[in-house]
Protein backbone atom coordinates (compact mmCIF):
# COMPACT_ATOMS: atom_id res chain seq x y z
CA UNK A 1 0.00 0.00 0.00
CA UNK A 2 0.99 3.50 -0.95
CA UNK A 3 -0.68 5.08 2.20
CA UNK A 4 -1.67 2.82 5.45
CA UNK A 5 -3.60 4.61 8.42
CA UNK A 6 -4.12 2.75 11.26
CA UNK A 7 -6.12 3.77 14.42
CA UNK A 8 -5.85 7.32 13.73
CA UNK A 9 -7.13 9.57 16.33
CA UNK A 10 -6.95 13.49 16.02
CA UNK A 11 -8.07 16.09 17.90
CA UNK A 12 -8.18 20.06 18.18
CA UNK A 13 -7.46 20.93 22.17
CA UNK A 14 -9.48 18.08 23.88
CA UNK A 15 -12.40 17.58 20.90
CA UNK A 16 -11.78 14.47 19.02
CA UNK A 17 -12.46 14.88 15.31
CA UNK A 18 -11.46 11.88 13.50
CA UNK A 19 -12.02 7.75 15.32
CA UNK A 20 -9.97 5.45 14.90
CA UNK A 21 -9.92 5.77 11.38
CA UNK A 22 -8.20 3.27 9.24
CA UNK A 23 -7.39 3.70 5.78
CA UNK A 24 -5.59 1.69 3.06
CA UNK A 25 -4.58 3.44 -0.23
CA UNK A 26 -2.99 1.41 -3.13
CA UNK A 27 -0.06 3.18 -5.41
CA UNK A 28 -1.77 4.52 -8.81
CA UNK A 29 -5.06 5.24 -8.04
CA UNK A 30 -8.00 7.77 -7.04
CA UNK A 31 -9.27 7.30 -3.36
CA UNK A 32 -12.61 9.76 -2.43
CA UNK A 33 -13.41 10.64 0.69
CA UNK A 34 -17.27 11.39 0.85
CA UNK A 35 -19.36 12.58 4.03
CA UNK A 36 -21.51 15.14 5.30
CA UNK A 37 -19.75 19.07 6.06
CA UNK A 38 -17.94 18.96 8.99
CA UNK A 39 -17.00 15.05 9.44
CA UNK A 40 -13.39 15.39 9.82
CA UNK A 41 -12.45 14.94 5.76
CA UNK A 42 -10.08 17.92 5.48
CA UNK A 43 -8.62 17.31 9.00
CA UNK A 44 -8.21 14.02 7.52
CA UNK A 45 -5.96 14.85 4.26
CA UNK A 46 -4.33 17.78 6.26
CA UNK A 47 -3.38 14.93 8.97
CA UNK A 48 -1.36 12.72 6.05
CA UNK A 49 0.81 15.80 5.01
CA UNK A 50 1.30 16.91 8.55
CA UNK A 51 -0.53 20.62 7.18
CA UNK A 52 -2.46 20.56 11.11
CA UNK A 53 0.93 20.50 12.06
CA UNK A 54 0.98 24.41 12.12
CA UNK A 55 -2.14 24.60 14.53
CA UNK A 56 -0.72 24.38 17.97
CA UNK A 57 -3.96 22.87 19.57
CA UNK A 58 -3.67 19.51 17.09
CA UNK A 59 -2.78 16.14 18.29
CA UNK A 60 -2.88 12.78 17.37
CA UNK A 61 -2.76 9.24 18.10
CA UNK A 62 -1.99 5.97 15.62
CA UNK A 63 0.08 5.52 12.83
CA UNK A 64 0.39 6.91 9.09
CA UNK A 65 2.39 5.60 6.77
CA UNK A 66 3.86 6.17 3.46
CA UNK A 67 5.63 3.30 1.81
CA UNK A 68 5.93 1.78 5.54
CA UNK A 69 7.43 4.91 6.52
CA UNK A 70 5.69 6.75 9.81
CA UNK A 71 5.29 9.95 8.21
CA UNK A 72 5.07 11.38 12.16
CA UNK A 73 8.70 9.62 13.17
CA UNK A 74 10.75 12.41 14.61
CA UNK A 75 13.33 11.63 11.57
CA UNK A 76 10.71 12.60 8.73
CA UNK A 77 11.62 16.10 7.40
CA UNK A 78 8.27 17.67 7.14
CA UNK A 79 9.36 20.15 3.89
CA UNK A 80 10.80 16.37 2.02
CA UNK A 81 7.26 14.88 3.54
CA UNK A 82 5.11 17.98 1.77
CA UNK A 83 6.98 17.76 -1.54
CA UNK A 84 6.68 13.85 -1.83
CA UNK A 85 2.87 14.21 -0.15
CA UNK A 86 1.60 17.47 -1.94
CA UNK A 87 -1.86 19.39 -2.12
CA UNK A 88 -4.59 20.95 -3.85
CA UNK A 89 -7.03 23.35 -1.86
CA UNK A 90 -10.77 24.05 -2.63
CA UNK A 91 -10.14 27.13 -3.80
CA UNK A 92 -7.53 27.88 -5.99
CA UNK A 93 -4.42 29.66 -4.72
CA UNK A 94 -1.70 30.89 -7.11
CA UNK A 95 1.03 32.88 -5.55
CA UNK A 96 0.79 36.42 -7.10
CA UNK A 97 3.60 35.97 -9.35
CA UNK A 98 3.88 35.25 -12.65
CA UNK A 99 2.87 32.00 -14.18
CA UNK A 100 5.89 31.02 -14.69
CA UNK A 101 6.99 31.44 -11.36
CA UNK A 102 4.35 29.64 -9.63
CA UNK A 103 5.15 26.40 -11.09
CA UNK A 104 9.08 26.88 -10.75
CA UNK A 105 8.38 27.77 -6.77
CA UNK A 106 8.82 24.45 -5.26
CA UNK A 107 11.74 23.34 -7.27
CA UNK A 108 13.42 26.95 -6.40
CA UNK A 109 13.00 26.30 -2.69
CA UNK A 110 14.25 23.16 -2.78
CA UNK A 111 17.52 24.40 -4.23
CA UNK A 112 17.23 24.25 -7.88
CA UNK A 113 19.59 26.48 -9.62
CA UNK A 114 19.72 25.63 -13.31
CA UNK A 115 17.24 27.84 -15.32
CA UNK A 116 17.11 25.52 -18.50
CA UNK A 117 16.11 22.31 -16.19
CA UNK A 118 13.59 24.50 -14.45
CA UNK A 119 12.38 25.63 -17.78
CA UNK A 120 12.44 22.26 -18.92
CA UNK A 121 10.17 21.44 -15.94
CA UNK A 122 7.53 24.82 -15.84
CA UNK A 123 6.81 23.24 -19.18
CA UNK A 124 6.17 19.30 -18.70
CA UNK A 125 3.95 19.76 -15.29
CA UNK A 126 2.00 22.63 -17.24
CA UNK A 127 1.42 20.08 -20.01
CA UNK A 128 0.37 17.17 -17.48
CA UNK A 129 -1.73 19.56 -15.96
CA UNK A 130 -3.37 20.53 -19.11
CA UNK A 131 -3.00 24.41 -19.22
CA UNK A 132 0.17 24.35 -21.32
CA UNK A 133 -1.59 25.29 -24.95
CA UNK A 134 -3.83 28.48 -22.64
CA UNK A 135 -0.27 30.23 -21.37
CA UNK A 136 2.50 29.37 -23.20
CA UNK A 137 2.12 32.84 -24.51
CA UNK A 138 2.15 34.81 -21.27
CA UNK A 139 4.47 32.56 -18.66
CA UNK A 140 5.79 35.93 -17.31
CA UNK A 141 1.82 37.60 -16.69
CA UNK A 142 0.84 37.14 -13.61
CA UNK A 143 -1.30 34.04 -12.54
CA UNK A 144 -3.96 36.06 -10.71
CA UNK A 145 -4.68 36.92 -14.38
CA UNK A 146 -6.07 33.55 -14.93
CA UNK A 147 -9.79 32.03 -14.69
CA UNK A 148 -10.63 29.70 -11.91
CA UNK A 149 -10.32 26.96 -13.25
CA UNK A 150 -6.83 27.92 -15.18
CA UNK A 151 -5.82 28.44 -11.56
CA UNK A 152 -6.77 25.25 -10.31
CA UNK A 153 -4.70 23.25 -13.38
CA UNK A 154 -1.96 25.61 -12.80
CA UNK A 155 -1.90 24.81 -8.95
CA UNK A 156 -1.87 20.93 -9.88
CA UNK A 157 1.24 22.16 -11.92
CA UNK A 158 2.63 23.93 -9.19
CA UNK A 159 1.97 20.98 -7.13
CA UNK A 160 3.21 18.09 -9.70
CA UNK A 161 6.68 20.05 -10.29
CA UNK A 162 8.36 18.86 -7.52
CA UNK A 163 7.35 15.00 -8.30
CA UNK A 164 5.04 13.90 -5.65
CA UNK A 165 4.27 10.53 -5.23
CA UNK A 166 1.11 11.49 -3.33
CA UNK A 167 -1.73 14.32 -4.57
CA UNK A 168 -4.07 14.97 -1.75
CA UNK A 169 -7.23 17.43 -3.42
CA UNK A 170 -9.53 19.39 -0.75
CA UNK A 171 -12.46 19.69 -3.16
CA UNK A 172 -10.33 20.47 -6.02
CA UNK A 173 -13.46 21.42 -8.25
CA UNK A 174 -16.20 23.13 -5.55
CA UNK A 175 -14.93 26.85 -7.25
CA UNK A 176 -15.46 26.02 -10.52
CA UNK A 177 -18.11 25.69 -13.45
CA UNK A 178 -18.51 22.67 -15.26
CA UNK A 179 -16.42 23.12 -18.20
CA UNK A 180 -13.58 23.26 -15.95
CA UNK A 181 -14.88 20.73 -13.19
CA UNK A 182 -14.80 18.46 -16.34
CA UNK A 183 -11.45 19.28 -17.44
CA UNK A 184 -9.94 18.67 -13.63
CA UNK A 185 -11.44 15.55 -13.69
CA UNK A 186 -10.19 14.75 -16.93
CA UNK A 187 -6.87 15.92 -15.97
CA UNK A 188 -7.15 13.18 -12.47
CA UNK A 189 -7.95 10.24 -14.58
CA UNK A 190 -4.72 11.15 -16.68
CA UNK A 191 -2.63 12.17 -13.33
CA UNK A 192 -3.82 8.67 -11.76
CA UNK A 193 -1.04 6.59 -13.90
CA UNK A 194 1.55 8.26 -12.44
CA UNK A 195 0.30 9.51 -8.81
CA UNK A 196 -1.59 8.30 -5.76
CA UNK A 197 -4.50 10.75 -5.33
CA UNK A 198 -6.61 11.01 -2.39
CA UNK A 199 -9.22 13.42 -3.04
CA UNK A 200 -12.21 14.73 -0.85
CA UNK A 201 -15.47 15.71 -2.71
CA UNK A 202 -19.16 16.97 -1.77
CA UNK A 203 -20.14 15.72 -5.42
CA UNK A 204 -21.21 11.79 -5.43
CA UNK A 205 -21.62 11.77 -9.17
CA UNK A 206 -17.81 13.12 -9.11
CA UNK A 207 -16.64 10.37 -6.98
CA UNK A 208 -18.26 7.69 -8.54
CA UNK A 209 -16.60 9.37 -12.62
CA UNK A 210 -12.76 9.34 -10.97
CA UNK A 211 -12.55 7.61 -8.23
CA UNK A 212 -11.52 3.46 -7.77
CA UNK A 213 -12.39 3.81 -4.30
CA UNK A 214 -14.29 5.49 -1.41
CA UNK A 215 -14.29 5.98 1.77
CA UNK A 216 -17.08 7.09 3.74
CA UNK A 217 -16.99 9.58 6.51
CA UNK A 218 -19.33 10.05 9.12
CA UNK A 219 -18.92 12.34 12.31
CA UNK A 220 -15.25 11.72 12.46
CA UNK A 221 -15.44 7.96 11.48
CA UNK A 222 -15.17 6.01 8.43
CA UNK A 223 -18.49 4.10 7.94
CA UNK A 224 -17.48 2.33 5.53
CA UNK A 225 -15.06 2.00 2.43
CA UNK A 226 -14.60 0.24 -0.80
CA UNK A 227 -14.64 -0.27 -4.71
CA UNK A 228 -16.50 3.25 -5.77
CA UNK A 229 -18.93 0.86 -7.51
CA UNK A 230 -19.70 -1.39 -4.84
CA UNK A 231 -20.19 1.38 -2.37
CA UNK A 232 -22.42 3.52 -4.70
CA UNK A 233 -24.38 0.53 -6.32
CA UNK A 234 -24.52 -2.00 -3.62
CA UNK A 235 -23.42 -0.15 0.14
CA UNK A 236 -23.42 -2.66 2.89
CA UNK A 237 -24.07 0.31 5.40
CA UNK A 238 -27.29 1.67 6.28
CA UNK A 239 -25.60 5.26 6.64
CA UNK A 240 -23.49 5.30 3.71
CA UNK A 241 -26.87 4.24 1.27
CA UNK A 242 -29.31 6.96 3.48
CA UNK A 243 -25.80 9.21 2.71
CA UNK A 244 -25.82 8.18 -1.04
CA UNK A 245 -29.21 9.07 -1.50
CA UNK A 246 -29.46 12.42 -0.36
CA UNK A 247 -31.10 11.48 3.19
CA UNK A 248 -28.96 13.32 4.97
CA UNK A 249 -25.74 15.94 4.65
N1 LIG B 1 -8.22 24.58 13.54
C1 LIG B 1 -9.28 24.01 14.10
N2 LIG B 1 -9.53 24.17 15.41
C2 LIG B 1 -10.61 23.59 16.00
N3 LIG B 1 -11.50 22.82 15.35
C3 LIG B 1 -11.31 22.64 14.04
C4 LIG B 1 -10.20 23.20 13.34
N4 LIG B 1 -10.28 22.83 12.04
C5 LIG B 1 -11.39 22.07 11.94
N5 LIG B 1 -12.00 21.94 13.13
C6 LIG B 1 -13.22 21.16 13.41
O1 LIG B 1 -13.03 19.84 12.97
C7 LIG B 1 -14.25 19.30 12.48
C8 LIG B 1 -14.01 18.66 11.14
O2 LIG B 1 -13.75 19.69 10.19
P1 LIG B 1 -13.25 19.35 8.72
O3 LIG B 1 -12.96 20.65 8.04
O4 LIG B 1 -12.20 18.33 8.78
O5 LIG B 1 -14.55 18.69 8.09
P2 LIG B 1 -14.89 18.38 6.58
O6 LIG B 1 -15.52 17.03 6.58
O7 LIG B 1 -13.72 18.58 5.74
O8 LIG B 1 -15.97 19.48 6.27
P3 LIG B 1 -16.31 20.24 4.90
O9 LIG B 1 -16.87 19.19 4.01
O10 LIG B 1 -17.33 21.26 5.31
O11 LIG B 1 -15.04 20.85 4.39
C9 LIG B 1 -15.26 20.44 12.48
O12 LIG B 1 -16.08 20.29 13.61
C10 LIG B 1 -14.40 21.68 12.60
O13 LIG B 1 -15.08 22.68 13.28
Amino acid sequence: MKLEVRNLNTFFEDTQILKNVNMDVPENSVTALIGPSGCGKSTFIRTVNRMNDLIPTFSHDGNISLDGVDVYDDAVDVVDLRKKVGMVFQKPNPFPKSIFDNVAYGLRIHGEEDEDYIAQVVEESLKSAAIWDEVKDKLDKSAMGLSGGQQQRLCIARTIAVSPEVILMDEPCSALDPISTLKIENLIHKLKEKYTIVMVTHNMQQATRVSKYTSFFLNGEIIESGLTDQIFVNPKEQKTEEYITGRFG
